[in-house]
């Protein structure tokens, strides 16, 4: 990373190897093109989630997806879709093979059924997928996880951690060799049971986990564009991943998990899980990390760790970012409505040139 200094010790520019976002939803359809290109002016790539209605669970079902999103993308930009394929209790270890010889399957993701959005046809116990689990290990196919357990027993803030104890360690101690990633992780249990874990576990991180805590979504009344899941937790566990993701542990890195949804279904009676960071992402990382006092560890965890992570080349081109006030817009246009992207409004620091 090169940074501009100005007299006070802040840099007024910062350049980093180009990042990719390892965690991102872009939808299908109107929606798609209405967002990604907010993701290809800054990312080079990201992990595409399958969770669309009806959700993404064949590799031939992942190829046309990617067709549509490169299909979808503005002429002039270049942007890599990594697909990922939504595992269910019917998965075949056959699948995991032809996912694997595609070439542009790079993971399996895991949603326990009934934990986040669209995840009706997730899995209803994992040792339904044994088999399939067994497959990925061979071979070499990560698993990315929804961490969180569907139990409406438990606790709507504890519902990771407890997935951790029931899930997590016997799923790692049924496939040691699988590479797993825990997903938009949340609290301060999950960064220590990633740094703990051996070097096939590693955890993305959003924008939101690292700005706000749970008070966000509770401020003079609820505001639901703060509303995702897992869902903002306390500020020490907002610390713990502040933490995590500033430690330089290779472990950590960027994920957004951006995910639109429209104003219309967010302000609602019911309102639906998901912030819509995408359009701002890199600018929102970098505020948190400049709060943290940790600028330089944003590269690695931006641009390097999830490359190394996932197997693949880092990125050959760059991404500058200034030191100058930028607003938030209030709404952008999406699929005959509008979103509302997260922190809208605020003024950051960064701006992407
Ligand atoms: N994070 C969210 O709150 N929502 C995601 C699903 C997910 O990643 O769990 C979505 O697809 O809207
Ligand atoms: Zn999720
Ligand atoms: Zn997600």
């Amino acid at each position: 990373m090169t940074t501009t200094a100005t007299p006070a010790a802040t840099p007024s520019s910062i350049t980093l190897r180009r990042p990719d976002d390892w965690h991102l939803h872009l939808r299908d359809g109107a929606a798609l093109a209405a967002v990604l290109p907010h993701t290809a002016r800054q990312f080079a790539r990201a992990i595409v989630m399958p969770n669309l209605k009806p959700p993404v669970t064949t590799t031939a079902l992942a190829a046309d997806y990617r067709e549509r999103i490169l299909a979808a993308l503005p002429a002039g930009m270049s942007f890599e879709p990594l697909m990922t394929l939504y595992l269910t209790d019917n998965t075949t270890p056959d699948e995991i093979r032809r996912a694997k010889a595609s070439g542009f399957v790079h993971a399996v993701k895991l949603y326990p059924a009934g934990a986040t959005t669209n995840s009706d046809a997730g899995v209803t116990d994992l040792v339904r997928c044994d088999a399939t689990l067994e497959a990925m290990q061979e071979v070499g196919m990560p698993l990315c996880v929804h961490g969180e357990v569907a139990d409406p027993s438990v606790d709507v803030f504890d519902r990771e951690a407890v997935f951790i104890d029931r899930h997590f360690i016997p799923l790692r101690q049924r496939f040691p060799g699988l590479k797993v990633i825990f997903e938009h992780i949340t609290t301060r249990d999950a960064a220590q049971y990633v740094a703990e874990a051996d070097d096939l576990v590693a955890a993305t991180i959003t924008p939101q986990h690292l700005l706000y805590n749970r008070n966000a979504i509770f401020t003079g009344g609820v505001r639901p564009h703060w509303y995702c899941l897992p869902i903002l937790k306390r500020e020490t566990h907002r610390q713990a991943l502040v933490a995590a993701a500033t430690s330089g542990n290779r472990k950590f890195f960027l994920g957004t998990d951006s995910a639109p949804h429209a104003r219309g279904a967010k302000e609602a009676a019911c309102g639906c899980a998901g912030c819509y960071s995408a359009l701002h992402a890199v600018e929102l990382y970098a505020t948190a990390f400049e709060q943290a006092g940790a600028l330089d560890k944003l590269e690695p965890f931006a641009s390097e760790f999830g490359a190394d992570f996932y197997g693949l080349p880092r990125n050959e081109g760059s991404l500058t970012l200034v030191r100058e006030p930028f607003e938030v817009p209030a709404s952008v246009a999406y699929d005959r409505d509008q979103l509302v992207p997260l922190a809208a409004g605020t003024v950051l620091n960064w701006h992407v040139v």
